[in-house]
């Protein structure tokens, strides 16, 4: 009985979504574009070796159609696909349920893209029962350039930034010691339990230290609180059947911590992958490791930096090889991400994208899994890899992998 391992690397798409064009995304591509990008800016290619081997380059070929500065492109060692997402939104919750077998099929609420955003009566039931009568920002906003704005301003009454965007939130950015942590989480859990009428998938706490507008800089403190997933995902299947499931990074909090079995935090991608590499050493058999990169999104993708986004690929890809040496011979590792946000793109929002579908394992041979038509199909995958009964969403492609 092996392991499984996903690593989520948080916005990574690699080519417009067949549907792409209801959310005004056509021609959105995060890897194609990054990539295009710092190849005009440093006359470098980006090199990505141990990517490319699990077939990265393959599969953004084959769902981006767009050609791309890369360098020493190899043919794929590993099994390559990519995956387009039915769930009606391009947020994390519905990206991640969807790969656990759990499409998000109906709307969420969103709040309107006017000044002010948040409707009166909300804003009412707030003050009420936090006892703090008002909110700064009430629109929508890059959470840093939010901080920036009104963050002196926030430090100077205590008045916590209420922000929202594209997707399905309410963030409160207060600063985490002139606010305290502590009255911020407690904050973010009240607003959370007068969301329902709403249908807002997430309340996000967004701390942040600093004296001045200059130097503001949000913390690796961030919590999501989520609503359930509308039904039991491959994670409560899994422990159900025995299994163990170790979240590491915001996967824990982005499930709503059902069907988890123990959680790692930790800030940033080296310490995410540290983590994942310690679970690698102990995690039991029947286990999946379950790892959201949330950098490649909230540093760059959103911050509209291609630069950063693709020096944090290349220093990502220098650590696969630590992951590949911690996995056991029947281990099977699976890395997808859950939506796309081309740095290149305008705004700061998300995009409709195709996410990668590579598996690896110490034998497997190369596999074209071609185009999978929902994320699901990973969840299914592993459904069908720990004998749990088939999920109601998604075609399994274990089968299709094959070992040396
Ligand atoms: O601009 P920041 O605060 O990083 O917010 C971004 O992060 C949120 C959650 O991923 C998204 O909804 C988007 O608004
Ligand atoms: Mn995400
Ligand atoms: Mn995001």
């Amino acid at each position: 009985m092996a392991r499984a391992i996903i690593l989520v690397m948080d916005s990574f798409g690699i080519g417009h979504a067949p549907d792409a064009d209801k959310f005004g995304d056509v021609p959105a591509n995060t890897f194609a574009h990054l990539a295009q990008y710092y190849y005009q800016e440093t006359k470098q290619q980006i090199a990505l070796p141990h990517l490319a081997s699990m077939g990265l380059v393959d599969a953004c070929l084959a769902a981006g159609k767009e050609q791309f500065p890369i360098a020493n492109y190899q043919l794929a060692k590993g099994a390559y696909g990519y995956a387009a997402e039915i769930s009606s939104g391009k947020d994390t919750p519905s990206g991640h349920w969807e790969m656990a077998g759990v499409p998000v099929l109906f709307d969420w609420g969103y709040f309107p893209t006017t000044t002010p955003c948040f409707p009166e009566k909300l804003l009412s039931e707030i003050y009420q029962a936090t006892g703090i009568n008002a909110v700064l920002g009430n629109c929508h906003a890059s959470g840093t350039e939010i901080i920036a704005r009104l963050g002196e301003e926030h430090v100077k009454t205590g008045i916590p930034i209420c922000y929202t965007s594209a997707d399905s939130v309410f963030q409160v950015a207060a600063h985490e010691e002139y606010f305290g942590l502590d009255k911020l989480y407690q904050y973010c859990e009240t607003v959370r339990s007068l969301l329902d009428d709403y249908n807002i998938g997430r309340v996000i706490a967004r701390p942040f230290v600093g004296e001045t507008k200059e130097d503001f800089v949000r913390t690796g403190n961030r919590r999501d609180y989520s609503v359930l997933p509308p039904s039991p995902t491959v994670l409560d299947k899994l422990t159900l059947a025995g299994g163990h499931v170790i979240s590491v990074g915001k996967i824990a909090d982005i499930f709503a911590h059902q069907g988890i079995s123990e959680k790692t935090k930790a800030t940033g991608i080296d310490a995410l992958v540290d983590a994942t590499i310690e679970h690698l050493k102990t995690a039991p058999e029947k286990s999946l490791i379950f790892t959201n990169l949330v950098n490649f999104d909230q540093d760059y993708g959103h911050r509209r930096d291609a630069i950063g986004y693709a020096e944090a690929l290349e220093a990502f890809d220098q650590r696969l090889p630590e992951i590949f040496a911690a996995m056991q011979d029947d281990d099977l590792l699976f890395l997808t991400a859950d939506h796309g946000c081309d740095p290149t793109w305008h705004g700061s929002d998300h995009t409709r994208e195709y996410v990668p579908m590579l598996a690896y394992h110490h034998n497997i041979a190369s596999v074209d899994l071609g185009e999978r038509s929902t994320f699901a199909d990973l969840g299914q995958t592993i459904a069908e890899m720990f004998d749990l009964h088939q999920l109601d969403y998604g075609s399994s492609f274990l089968q299709k992998l094959t070992f040396k």
